[in-house]
């Protein structure tokens, strides 16, 4: 028998509607498959614990994660307790960085089953590969002085290095994908990073004369995600505006609350971590309308990355199944709940997995 050690951490919110929802259809994978188990370990992490504790996870938290294969997170954030910015540090960024989760990969594509916002979306399919070490999203910088003489500095942080690898692993994904890897650029308005991140890019594709490369400002290239989201392969955007174009991604396949994502561990040393694109959504949370397919398409790149690809592609099979069937959550035009969707999976998964 195979075991997986997973660290679950539903965090906040919808965190806490879709995590419990996508551990059933992984019990329901392990049931299918007869070889393999699941131990979930799960944390109460989140806002709730801060106003407890006054931290988002206990001193140790890193290290009770440090041995598991894979960690599960549901969503971060709620607003009207914790400060946003202290809620993400304290629990999100911190195990970014601390377990050198370094990159972001964020699939966007056209799922059987969902109306698409764009009139004619074509059959769009491309990764995102967002640098998840640095960038924009820095502690660098200080808030002085106050009233009309208050000054805000924050300081994006990009070295060569971080830079590199991730732009390493777009142009190696898209060697098994369509060849071509698009970079996300503002060289014209940020002086001194975006041209470093367009040199740097330069030098990566030289190294890789057989794959198709372009530079874009992030602007226009978030646009041409909406009017011709089809001729993307692989894109590489600098920290924050991964994070920016992967919600129009998400918003392209019909809703935030269908992105999946996975924080990876390139070094080996640390387990990486699956959390989907969207946040807690304090504005439907405890109405059992949060859509779980984000959180359980985000367990099937984690069984993607624990080898399990077969397993993975199965579920999601099973989604856009159930999609197609016009079992959906309201967020994309239907009238089921949470619950009726996730059964709906499962029921669709035993089905898939027969033939
Ligand atoms: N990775 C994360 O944990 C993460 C990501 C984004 C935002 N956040 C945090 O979440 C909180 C809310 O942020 P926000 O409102 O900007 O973004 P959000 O993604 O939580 O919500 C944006 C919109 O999308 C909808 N939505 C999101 N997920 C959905 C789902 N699964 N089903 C149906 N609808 C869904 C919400 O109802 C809302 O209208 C903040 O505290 C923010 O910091 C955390
Ligand atoms: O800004 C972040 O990284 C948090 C959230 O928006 C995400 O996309 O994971
Ligand atoms: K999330
Ligand atoms: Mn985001």
């Amino acid at each position: 028998m195979k075991k997986y050690n997973i660290s679950v951490i539903p965090g906040d919110g919808i965190g806490k509607e879709v995590m419990p929802e996508a551990l059933r259809v992984l019990r329901a994978v392990a049931d299918i498959h007869g070889g393999l188990k699941f131990e979930f370990d799960s944390h109460p992490w989140g806002c709730e614990y801060y106003l407890e504790h006054n931290q988002m996870m206990p001193e140790d938290g890193l290290s009770r994660l440090e041995n598991s294969d894979a960690i599960f997170l549901g969503a971060v954030g709620y607003p009207k307790l914790v400060p946003d910015h202290v809620s993400l540090w304290g629990l999100l960024v911190k195990i970014r960085r601390g377990f050198e989760q370094v990159i972001n990969v964020r699939p966007a594509k056209q799922l059987v089953g969902i109306q698409s916002p764009l009139v004619n979306p074509r059959d769009f399919d491309f990764l995102v590969v967002r640098e998840n070490s640095e960038g924009e999203y820095s502690e660098v910088g200080g808030r002085i002085h106050s009233g009309s003489d208050e000054i805000a500095i924050q300081n994006a942080v990009f070295t060569r290095k971080g830079v590199e690898r991730a732009m390493e692993y777009a142009f190696k994904l898209a060697e098994q994908r369509q060849g071509y890897v698009a970079s996300a650029t503002k060289s014209n308005g940020i002086v001194h990073s975006m041209p470093f991140w367009d040199d740097v890019f330069r030098d990566v594709s030289e190294k890789y004369p057989d794959i198709k490369s372009d530079s874009f400002h992030v602007d226009a290239l978030a646009a041409f995600l909406v009017t011709r989201p089809h001729t993307f392969d692989v894109i590489v955007a600098s920290n924050l505006f991964g994070d920016i174009l992967t919600d129009v991604g998400a918003a392209i396949m019909g809703s935030i609350g269908i992105g999946p994502a996975a924080n990876i561990n390139l070094n080996g040393k640390y387990p990486s971590m699956f959390e989907p694109v969207h946040g807690s959504a304090p504005d439907i949370y405890g109405q059992g309308i949060a859509n779980p397919v984000g959180q359980i398409w985000t367990g099937k790149m984690m069984l993607d990355h624990l080898g399990e690809t077969e397993l993975g592609d199965k579920v999601l099979e099973a989604i856009e199944g159930v999609l197609e069937d016009g079992i959906k959550t309201a967020d994309i035009g239907g009238t089921s709940s949470t619950t009726e969707v996730t059964d709906a999976i499962i029921e669709k998964l035993k089905s898939v997995c027969k033939v």
